[in-house]
Order: C-alpha cells, then sequence, then structure tokens
C-alpha cells in the first residue's frame, strides 16, 4: 500500500460514518475519495484502496462482498455479523487472498480492554451476565459489543470446564431474565442520551467484580477507525476483532 491511502466512507450520513468521514479528512495521511450513502451506486468506491463500512446489518454483507470483488480492504464496525455471514465472507476471501476485511465490533479502546478483561476474569467466577447500554435509535440488539463479550466469556468458561451460570429460575413469563447469548445472561437497555456503554457483572462466593466501559461520545471509536484503515492492508483475510491489529 502506497504511503496515503485512499478512503471511502459506506455509511457516510450516519451518526458514525459522518463523524469518520470528518476523521479521514483531519488525518494527514489519509484522503477521503467517496462518501456513499443508502441508494448510491458504490461503483469503483471513488477509486479508495480502503472502505469504512458503518450502516445496518441487513445491508452491511452485501456491501462488503462489493468491496471484496474490486479488491478493496474493508474495515467494518457495522454489527450484526453471525456465524453464517462471516462463513460466507470466508469463502469470498479464499478466492481474494490479497484483500483484508477487518469486522471490529467496538472501535473504542477501552471496550476492547474491558472485553479482554472480561475473558480473563470469567474462568474464575461462577455467575456473570452482561448489561450492555445505548441510545435508543440503535436498530439492532443485543450489541454487537455484547455478543462479542459473551463469546469470548463463553469460550473461556468451555476451557475452564465451567458449567452452566448457576440460576435456580423456573418461571419467567416476560423474559426478565434477559437473553441467553452463549449461554451468558444478556440485558440490553436503551435509554435517550446514553451513547453505548457496557457492564460485566462476576459473581462468586462472597464476592464481586464489575466491568465497566463507557463511550460518551462517537470520538471515542475514531482513533480505532484510523487505526483500522493504517493496518487493514498488511491483514489479509478476515479478522475479528481490532484487538488483533493492537497486540491485545
Ligand atoms: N464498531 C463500533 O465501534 C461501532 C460504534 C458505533 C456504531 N456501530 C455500528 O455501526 C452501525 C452504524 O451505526 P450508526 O449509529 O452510525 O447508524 P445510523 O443509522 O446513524 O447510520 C447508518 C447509515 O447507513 C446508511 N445506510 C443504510 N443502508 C445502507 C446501504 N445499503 N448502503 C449504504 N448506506 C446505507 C443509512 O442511511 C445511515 O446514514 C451500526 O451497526 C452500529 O451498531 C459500531
Ligand atoms: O451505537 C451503536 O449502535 C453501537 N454499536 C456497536 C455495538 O453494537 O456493539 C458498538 C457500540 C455502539
Amino acid at each position: 500500500m502506497s504511503e496515503r491511502i485512499a478512503v471511502a466512507v459506506i455509511g457516510a450520513s450516519g451518526r458514525m460514518g459522518s463523524q469518520a468521514c470528518q476523521a479521514v479528512d483531519d488525518a494527514d495521511d489519509l484522503d477521503l475519495v467517496g462518501r456513499f450513502d443508502a441508494g448510491d451506486d458504490l461503483g469503483d468506491l471513488g477509486g479508495a484502496q480502503v472502505a469504512v463500512e458503518l450502516t445496518v446489518p441487513d445491508a452491511s454483507p452485501s456491501n462488503i462482498a462489493h468491496c471484496v470483488e474490486r479488491g478493496v480492504h474493508a474495515v467494518v464496525g457495522t454489527t450484526g455479523w453471525n456465524d453464517e455471514r462471516l462463513a460466507a465472507l470466508r469463502d469470498q476471501l479464499a478466492a481474494q487472498p490479497e484483500v483484508g476485511v477487518l469486522i471490529a465490533p467496538n472501535f473504542a479502546i477501552g471496550a476492547l480492554l474491558m472485553m479482554s478483561f472480561a475473558q480473563q476474569a470469567a474462568r474464575f467466577y461462577e455467575s456473570v451476565e452482561v448489561v450492555e447500554t445505548h441510545h435508543p435509535d440503535k436498530v439492532d440488539a443485543p450489541s454487537g459489543t455484547a455478543a462479542r463479550t459473551a463469546a469470548l466469556i463463553a469460550d473461556a468458561r468451555r476451557e475452564a470446564g465451567l458449567g452452566d451460570v448457576p440460576d435456580a429460575t423456573t418461571s419467567d413469563p416476560d423474559g426478565a431474565r434477559g437473553a441467553r447469548v452463549d449461554g451468558v445472561p444478556v440485558h440490553a437497555l436503551r435509554l435517550r442520551g446514553r451513547v453505548a456503554h457496557q457492564e460485566v457483572a462476576f459473581g462468586g462466593v462472597g464476592e464481586a467484580l464489575t466491568i465497566r466501559h463507557d463511550s460518551f461520545d462517537r470520538v471515542s471509536f475514531m482513533p480505532g477507525v484510523l487505526t483500522g484503515v493504517r493496518r487493514v492492508g498488511e491483514h489479509p483475510g478476515l479478522t475479528v476483532g481490532l484487538e488483533h491489529f493492537l497486540g491485545l
């Protein structure tokens, strides 16, 4: 990749996309060559080497397929990338081995640390629950961050030989105990005034550990977006989680 990087933003009119355009524009080593939103023809992505994709879960897979087909690396913040969608993307990337795609459930450094700390703590605690809070305009629940946290915790629990989290509930007609993601209870709050927040609550006999992260402003995601843009070309294939670019 040349020293300067040509970047397109897909979802450029959205809350994240507009901030990402600004962050790319402000960066000395990046050139913003395309802004795309719903209904636009992505075409050659304005000649971009890297596309940043921040749209909606149902649009993201086809947008990324379009990028990969054209040999354009992609940094994806959009949520909703389930196992089936990831498998289809891996298949496509196998035929385009020089292209890199980063799927980043959360770009904020504190969120990455929170997930890493939760993964570390998971094997020591019998009980764990995840509570995520977001703005009420968010269309998907649980958040991508909560789903990823639950998956990391579940892997750590499995490796440690821990069984199910203890829970004597036999009657819950209204779903008060929340969702189960990989066996981990996850609760989603949607509150006006909030941006993106998560608590991972662990419980052991006679003690508790709570790991919490707050994004108060979407500016918190921008350093991670820019790191993704600068590094994705060095990581051909599929990478899930920005932590893999940061040595976490
Ligand atoms: N990874 C992270 O750190 C992070 C942080 C914040 C948000 N997100 C995720 O990013 C995504 C966007 O969040 P947001 O708050 O900016 O949402 P938003 O609704 O404000 O913006 C989405 C934008 O995508 C556009 N869009 C919809 N369909 C499109 C299509 N087919 N092609 C191009 N553009 C299309 C919409 O018109 C809108 O402008 C969500 O999935 C959200 O969960 C991730
Ligand atoms: O605002 C959102 O929407 C966010 N989505 C991501 C998620 O679902 O985890 C990251 C945090 C903000």
